[in-house]
């Protein structure tokens, strides 16, 4: 079995190579220091790219993300990087999100094609007797556990999992490169199902979102992440819909907000492409474009402060006092970030653009401005997860520790690390994920399984 990967690995990565060796002219071939195989008018040995960055100064921002990749994720990352580099700069995989809301006619055609849907998948792996429902996974007790975080990490505490069955996000096989069809409207207009990173529901899944349960998503666009939350909160066992009457469907209450006005009007879009008008309700759903830094302020119910004149938060406090937005259970904090494959891939909107030198250094500021906010709107009890697309640690585990303090020092907000270990268990024939993390876990992107990069870590609030 473990050969037979290997085997299947090593064949994805030549033909990768050899569709990389054939797309490239002779002249930007280079051996580098990570093998022959990554090189391209972009993809340039990190000895080259040195070489070049001192002749030329004028790289476009693919090439310097490169750069710093290599600089700081090869120390970071160590033995690793080189295959995460190769499978980082390959095409990266897809997985659909069905769509529990929609008819969905296309669910047999992607079976029939090879696609599995890795949830269920997971937990027949970990339960092989009762791979028909969905089960609660809770891991053995760790007496060594602390329950509080100490600021270097620490160990983290185990916690349970109750997956909905409304949740499935189907993928091709390891080692199948397949795309994805677009997917298409039901009679109703509701699209079958979203493609995103098969990863990128994981951060969903920690938050363990049950029916009821009040949810607020602080940086929502363009929306994948809180349609799949709005998967879980829902109740209804059958697809076809009453579009009248939706008051069993989701009992629980989702806030999704995104600064970015723009982004704001992609999500609504998502949103409105997917969910039933039903529940395109106020009392169910609320789209709002705020600065989420500023989200914690709502908790803290001063109204102090608004009369020092913050018309944001003087908004914010009327929804709160007028039960518009009720005090959050759940919070996901998806923070904006490196985004490490876009920044490889594309020029357009690139982070290691010259012109945003100043944005992405400031980007663990932010990171950890909104984390506290996250910490300062959940209720004690809550749950937050910190989730980003990168791999670098300063926008990780050092965005989660210096959150932590501060909430600790500035408002004595004790918060508890929950192990996510239960997740990595049920998905590790899924995707890769990095070994030994002192604090959250990491999805590494590999070329038989070419999801992530995304990190993630969950914590309680105690107090
Ligand atoms: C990684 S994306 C979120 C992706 C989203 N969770 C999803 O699954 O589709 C980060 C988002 O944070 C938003 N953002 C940046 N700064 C923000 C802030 N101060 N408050 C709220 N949102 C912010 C960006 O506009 C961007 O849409």
């Amino acid at each position: 079995m473990a050969m037979g990967l290997f085997l299947d690995t090593s064949r994805v990565i030549l033909s990768r190579v050899k569709d990389l060796r054939a797309l490239t002219p002779k002249r930007h071939r280079v051996k580098g220091k990570w093998g022959y195989e990554l090189v391209g008018p972009h993809l340039l040995s990190p000895g080259e790219a040195v070489l070049r960055a001192a002749t030329h100064p004028k790289q476009p921002p693919t090439r310097m993300a490169l750069q710093h990749f290599d600089a700081t994720y090869s120390a970071q990352l160590g033995a690793l990087w080189p295959s995460i580099r190769v499978a980082l700069l390959s095409e990266r995989k897809y997985g659909a999100l069905l769509n529990h809301f929609a008819h969905n006619l296309d669910v047999e055609e992607l079976q029939a094609r090879g696609c599995k849907d890795f949830i269920s998948n997971g937990e027949a792996f970990m339960f092989p007797a009762s791979a028909d429902h969905r089960s609660e996974f809770r891991p053995e007790e760790d007496s060594s556990s602390v329950s509080t975080v100490n600021h270097g990490g620490g160990s983290q505490q185990p916690s349970s999992l109750r997956l909905s069955p409304n949740i499935r996000c189907l993928v091709f096989p390891r080692g199948d490169v397949t795309r994805f069809r677009p997917a298409r409207p039901d009679k109703f207009g509701l699209l079958s199902y979203y493609l995103l990173d098969a990863a990128s529901i994981l951060p969903c899944l920690a938050l363990d979102v049950q029916e009821s349960h009040t949810v607020l998503d602080l940086c929502a666009a363009p929306g994948g992440k809180a349609l799949a939350l709005l998967q879980t909160q829902s109740v209804s066992e059958c697809p076809a819909l009453s579009r009248s009457s939706s008051n069993s469907i989701q009992s629980g209450f989702l806030c999704a907000n995104d600064s970015s006005v723009s982004r704001t009007s992609r999500l609504k879009r998502v949103l409105h492409s997917y969910v039933p008008k039903a529940l395109l309700t106020d009392d169910k759903l609320r789209i709002t474009s705020f600065d989420g830094t500023i989200w914690g302020e709502i908790e803290r119910n001063s109204f102090d402060r608004v009369s020092s004149g913050h018309p944001i938060i003087f908004i914010l406090l009327l929804w709160r006092h007028t039960n518009l937005i009720p005090a959050s259970l759940q919070v996901l904090v998806d923070v904006p970030c490196n985004t490490d494959r876009h920044s490889l891939m594309e020029n357009d909107n690139n982070i290691f653009s010259r012109s945003r030198i100043g944005e992405r250094r400031s980007l663990p500021k932010l990171q950890a401005e909104l984390l506290l906010a996250g910490i300062l709107a959940a209720c004690p009890g809550g749950d937050v997860l910190y989730s980003t697309c990168t791999l670098s640690a300063n926008q990780n585990q050092a965005v989660v520790q210096q959150a932590v303090q501060l909430a600790e020092e500035q408002h004595g907000i004790q918060l508890q690390v929950i192990s996510l270990c239960p997740l990595t268990q049920m998905f590790s024939n899924t995707f890769h994920f990095a070994p030994n993390l002192h604090l959250g876990e990491m999805v590494i992107p590999h070329l038989a399984a070419n999801f992530g990069p995304i990190y993630l870590c969950k914590l309680r609030r105690l107090t």
